[in-house]
């Protein structure tokens, strides 16, 4: 099951804060922005908040439009999206308005947070244990296996920063309030740490809109991740990728791929595609490399993404894309499908790479839109 959309979304000072020192929450937004939040609740089906958020603030996560509950309810959902919790200690509180309004409850905790959030909630909510740690790829992926396809984080500050750091966070909505909190004390949004890209990586901003008295925004995160995991920023290149071979020129005798080369700080450095301008046997990956000078230092910490894994051997060029992309320094491989054995049988791009030392992600659950444009190439069992 695929992970959800992880959408962030929070409300900050001009100097980037939560809240103030004072007594009482500071209040960032006014009634258009609030009115805001409820329609991304409303279009949510699960809305996840820390525990620690649950403690101080005893947010209730309702839908409050009348209007939009009946919407979900004619569409087949439930009036409330599912509210989620996640505590390492299990030490939640059954007399918080979160356990007894709205939507259904699920508390994502350790092992041994488990019992204690069980003896604590009774029939209040149903309790995941996730291991000695709270894993939050393996909380996206229980959320996944129930359905949920839009995940809203509300916060804290905590959660922000962990699931923008692991690269799990699909997307950021920001409304940033004309005010400076100015105290050094107050909370802010995202804490110090490794973010992917590093200082530099910049996110890509999807829209901005002033809503009432604040200006809300919508960023994208952009810098691919580092291992053979997979981060919201890598899906979101591997589609692009995956919309590339869908462009390319038909053919009968080759198929159709995609191949985006991005930097680490989530600079696209190229992109290309099969066929690209009228050669009839260029790959995608070769495409898009010979687009950048051979000697580019971003090379050597860029990613290639590639709908279909790069190619082992070759009869129409001397070289296959695997060594291609060894050979020009990089490191990690992003790629959606498995070559089948159509042209090739046994062709193992993957295993070229990995033997050179280059790490490979897979994502499977995008095989079907790289298979899309190649329908016609392979047997059914296949696609
Ligand atoms: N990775 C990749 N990108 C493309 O754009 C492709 N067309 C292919 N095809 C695979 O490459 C091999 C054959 O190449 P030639 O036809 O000899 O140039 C074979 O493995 C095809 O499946 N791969």
């Amino acid at each position: 099951m695929p992970r959800p959309h992880v959408l962030l979304s929070a409300a900050v000072s001009l100097d980037g804060c939560l809240d103030d020192t004072g007594e009482g929450r500071l209040l960032l937004s006014g009634a258009e922005d609030f009115d805001r939040v409820d329609a991304i609740r409303a279009a949510s089906d699960a809305i996840l908040v820390g525990a620690g958020t649950l403690r101080a603030d005893r947010p209730r996560l309702l839908v409050n439009s009348q209007e939009r509950r009946a919407g979900r309810v004619a569409d087949g959902r439930p009036a409330y999206p599912l509210k989620v919790t996640v505590s390492g200690s299990g030490e939640l509180d059954p007399g918080d308005p979160f356990w007894t309004t709205g939507g259904e409850r699920l508390v994502y905790t350790t092992d041994r947070g488990a019992a204690v959030a069980r003896a604590r909630l009774g029939d209040a909510a149903r309790v995941v244990a996730l291991g000695a740690a709270v894993d939050w790829a393996a909380l996206l992926d229980d959320l996944g296996g129930r359905g949920v396809r839009r995940l809203m984080v509300e916060g804290g500050a905590r959660v922000h920063t962990q699931l923008l750091r692991l690269g799990l966070a699909d997307e950021l909505r920001l409304a940033v309030a004309p005010l400076v909190v100015g105290e050094p004390d107050a909370p802010r949004l995202f804490g110090p740490g490794a973010y992917p890209g590093g200082p530099r990586g910049r996110m890509r901003v999807l829209g901005s809109e002033p809503v009432g008295d604040v200006i809300v925004t919508r960023y994208a995160p952009t810098a691919p991740g580092t291992t053979d995991g997979v981060t919201a920023a890598d899906r979101h290149w591997l589609r692009l990728a995956c919309d590339l071979a869908a462009d390319c020129p038909p053919s009968e005798t080759a198929f159709s791929v995609g191949a985006v080369v991005v930097a680490a700080d989530g600079t696209e450095l190229a992109r290309g595609h099969s066929r690209e301008g009228g050669d009839p046997v260029v790959h995608a990956e070769e495409a898009a490399l010979a687009k950048l000078p051979g000697d580019d230092p971003r090379l050597a910490t860029a990613t290639v993404y590639s709908s279909l894994e790069p190619c082992a051997h070759r009869a129409s060029r001397p070289k296959p894309c695997a060594r291609l992309i060894v050979d020009a320094g990089v490191r990690r491989v992003v790629t959606a499908w498995r070559e089948p054995d159509t042209f090739v049988p046994g062709a193992d791009g993957i295993g070229v790479l990995a033997q050179a030392g280059v790490v490979v992600a897979e994502v499977p659950e995008l095989a079907a839109a790289a298979i899309l444009p190649n329908r016609h190439l392979v047997t059914p069992t296949v696609s």
